[in-house]
């Protein structure tokens, strides 16, 4: 799961520095993200997770430092079809069926017709292919958002707390989701507030104030605080960084 010296991050930030509506959201940020891994972005709500991701995605106008995915430069052209993003709010049109979304999606990358129904049935909406997503419940609304994200074959898929809201069987489906893309090779980056999705990941990056806490895996993050859990651990990590 880690980079080779060879191979550059997935995700490159460095110095990253984020001012919005006048206040500086992110002073001075930088992290790696290595490819092929699952990485959880852990913070509380006004930590600046979606900050971040909106800079990661080429969304967001950044004031210094730099983003760079896939080795280009953060949003560019020769990476947009390379980089799925499914954003907090449904990313999809409601009043077109699963199957129009996501051949709409399909169209606008260039893919096959058929991975359409392919990309469906991999987020387990084939009995839904032809509802409209604005019948869907949450936790589909999701997956079809997803689908939307991964019909193109993103080796990025950024997804900006896909969990929130969904009761415990649906956050496992997803997250089994998300690892089975990951073993196909695809590095993702999901975002949360809930911190005992820690464990669903490879690596963890601990964020608040816009500040970087902790960057590693949730084993060396317990070594290194002495914590039992990912919550005490950010607990302890942001009573260092406040005294
Ligand atoms: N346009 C804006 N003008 C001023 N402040 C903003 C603006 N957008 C975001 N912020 C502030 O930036 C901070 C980080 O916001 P951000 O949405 O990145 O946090 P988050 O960690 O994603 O939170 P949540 O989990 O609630 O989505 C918050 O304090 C928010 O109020």
């Amino acid at each position: 799961m880690e980079n080779s010296p060879a191979e550059p991050p997935a995700i490159d930030v460095s110095s990253l520095r984020v001012v919005r509506g006048g206040k500086e959201i992110l002073p001075d940020l930088s992290l790696a993200v290595p490819r092929g891994a699952v990485v959880g972005l852990l913070g509380p709500s006004g930590a600046g997770k979606s900050t971040l991701i909106r800079a990661i995605v080429g969304a967001q106008i950044i004031a210094g430092g730099t983003v760079t995915v896939l080795g280009h430069e953060a949003g560019s052209p020769p990476i947009r079809a390379r980089v799925g993003y499914v954003t907090q709010a449904p990313s999809i049109y409601l009043d077109l069926t699963v199957r129009e979304n996501v051949a709409y999606f399909a169209s606008l990358v260039g893919a096959a017709a058929d991975t359409v129904p392919h990309t469906i049935n991999a987020v387990g909406l084939a009995d839904q292919t032809d509802q409209l997503a604005g019948t869907l419940s949450g936790g589909q609304l999701t997956r079809a958002s997803l689908a939307a994200a991964l019909v193109g074959h993103p080796e990025v898929l950024i997804l900006d707390e896909p969990t929130v809201g969904l009761d415990p069987a649906i956050r496992n489906d997803l997250w089994a989701l998300f690892r089975r893309f990951a073993e196909a090779g695809t590095t993702i980056v999901v975002s949360s507030h809930v911190m005992d999705e820690a464990v669903r990941c490879d690596r963890l990056v601990f964020i608040r104030d816009g500040r970087v806490l902790a960057d590693g895996t949730l084993a060396e993050i317990l070594a290194e605080t002495g914590a039992e859990d990912a919550e005490r651990a950010f607990l302890t990590l942001a009573g260092r960084s406040a005294a």
